[in-house]
């Protein structure tokens, strides 16, 4: 099998031989796998007791203990590897060693695969305040978050323990990804699961803001009866404005069509549009055409603000604002003044710039400046960030996100990391005694790899592969021979380069 990925560093470095574990700077490029590691493989049948250093840049980390121990994990889905051999399962700690805290809710399908490992978990139905938050992650190896939970520097830097963190949704806003990546703390999402219900309820609200269908019930709640259809229209024959036309913009795009809308959308990137829809040169154009707006960017600094007092402007007088991106992507303030003064003639919000930790009677100006100012407003449909909320989307979120993590802590598998490069290696096999996986996670700097491959030269590498990120690396290797004792020396070796961010071992 080909080398399938090789560091810039890798090839900076003067490496050694890491096939046979001897020094020959001569050749450049380590074993390496191209194999990918399928979900399958990821869940074995076998159990192995492994051994693993939590470890930290600059404080003293969890140190597991040695003793044997097995657990009842089975999967049904045995699977076999290139060998034929059964895969081996890896664990980094004996699983009752492995805590794991979930925040928001995490769908119970994410909970039972953790739970299934063996790994002590604890699950929370809210976020909580940063101050409690950096008390409760001490601890803790693995942190499960949804949307509301920040993970700034500040809070990353007091969990001395942590590995890896899941966000069990698509944005990743609420983590520092940089500071994360810098001090070996993976992060994965689920990228598309909750797409479809995000746009299922913008075609809900887009019809819904079209018959003002939030006021009449309103009115009916409180006893009156208001037959109007003044302003009222059908959605066929209008136009849909998308902004960002990625998983959900395309995915509404598709949906609005079946409608008999008319679709345009804007994005940075140039997109292949989907059915007859079509692709503008710039935010103003749309603002300029279209009778719904829609907003489906991510978090960034370009971003914030995007809808303000001048884009409010160039839309067209009678249109409708739709946001279930992010809450700073709209400027609140500016879209009241639209609304009262006619500018435009509804809005559905499902995302705010503060949102509660918890459900409750928190949307007042406590919360927001703003928030009485909006409730008052005439045919503005708000929800409670509810876009991804529907079982389909949460079930399918817990599966992915847990599966990712199993496979991080147990493998150190980082396929699907986003703030990582992703690196996998072929399982190793139950008839590979006396192996280990190292994976060493340091910085981005020239000779790493040849000081590590030092470290590892009493050993075969039997296959190794490495790849950089930005000011960070993350190397993975399967070495042979190694006694249970020496995993001990090794890791401490590891450890003892100045370059490290995180050492584990496997075995
Ligand atoms: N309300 C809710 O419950 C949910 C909200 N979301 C939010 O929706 C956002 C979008 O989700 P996806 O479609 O999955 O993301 P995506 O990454 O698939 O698509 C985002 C698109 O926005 C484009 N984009 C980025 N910056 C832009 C700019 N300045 N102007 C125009 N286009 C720009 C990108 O090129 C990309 O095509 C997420 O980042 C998340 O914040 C996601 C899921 C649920
Ligand atoms: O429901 C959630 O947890 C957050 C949904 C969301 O905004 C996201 O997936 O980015």
């Amino acid at each position: 099998m080909p080398v399938s990925a090789l560091t810039e560093n890798l090839k900076r470095d003067s490496q050694p031989d890491v096939s046979n574990g001897t020094a020959s700077p001569s050749r450049d490029i380590p074993v390496s796998s191209g194999q990918s590691l399928t979900r399958e493989v990821s869940r074995s049948l076998q159990t192995r007791e492994s051994f693993s250093f939590g470890t930290s840049p600059d404080q003293q980390r969890h140190r597991p203990s040695l003793a044997n121990t097995s657990h009842g994990s089975a999967s049904p889905h045995l699977t076999r590897t290139m060998t034929g051999a059964p895969p081996k399962k890896l664990q980094p700690f004996r699983e009752q060693d492995v805590k794991i805290l979930l925040l928001e809710n995490v769908n119970k399908t994410g909970q039972d695969i953790l739970r299934q490992q063996g790994y002590q978990v604890e699950a929370l139905k809210s976020s909580l305040p940063e101050d409690q938050l950096i008390e409760k992650i001490k601890d803790v190896h693995v942190l499960g978050i949804r949307s509301k939970t920040k993970l700034n520097a500040r809070v990353l830097s007091a969990a001395k323990n942590l590995i890896v963190v899941g966000c069990f949704c698509i944005g990743t806003n609420q983590v520092d990804l940089k500071y994360a990546a810098d001090h070996g703390i993976c992060v994965f999402n689920s990228p598309f699961s909750n797409s479809r219900s995000v746009a299922e309820l913008v075609i809900a609200e887009i019809i819904s803001l079209a018959r003002q269908l939030g006021d009449r019930s309103n009115e009916m709640h409180a006893g009156t009866w208001n037959k109007v259809s003044s302003k009222c229209w059908e959605v066929r024959g209008k136009t849909l404005g998308i902004v960002g036309y990625g998983h959900i913009g395309s995915q509404l795009s598709v949906l609005a069509e079946s409608f008999g809308m008319r679709v345009i959308y804007y994005d940075v990137t140039n997109l292949m549009a989907l059915g007859t829809a079509h692709q503008v040169s710039s935010l103003d154009e749309l603002l300029k055409t279209a009778d719904f707006v829609t907003l489906h960017v991510p978090e960034i600094p370009e971003t914030k603000n995007m809808i303000s007092e001048k884009q409010f402007e160039n839309m067209k007088t009678g249109s409708y604002l739709i946001n279930a991106s992010r809450g700073s992507v709209v400027d609140i303030p500016a879209l009241i003044e639209a609304s009262r003064s006619g500018k435009i003639a509804g809005a559905a919000l499902d995302v705010y710039p503060s949102e509660p930790a918890g459900n409750g009677d928190y949307f007042n100006n406590e919360l927001n400046s703003w928030c009485e100012g909006l409730r008052g407003l005439k045919n503005i449909i708000l929800t409670p960030h509810i876009g991804g909320s529907t079982e389909e989307a949460q079930s399918a979120i817990g599966i992915e996100v847990a599966e990712s993590l199993v496979r991080y802590v147990n493998e150190g598998v980082t396929v699907g990391a986003v703030n990582m490069p992703e690196v996998t290696l072929r399982s190793l096999t139950m008839d590979e005694a006396d192996h280990a996986r190292v994976v060493f996670i340091h910085q981005n700097v020239p000779g790493v790899l040849g000081r590590v491959n030092k470290v590892l030269s009493d050993h075969n590498v039997d296959k190794q592969m490495s790849d950089s990120r930005g000011d960070m690396a993350y190397m993975m290797a399967d070495i042979s021979n190694v006694r249970q004792g020496e995993i001990e020396t090794l890791y401490k070796d590891l450890e003892s380069l100045k370059e490290r961010i995180i050492t584990r071992i496997l075995y």
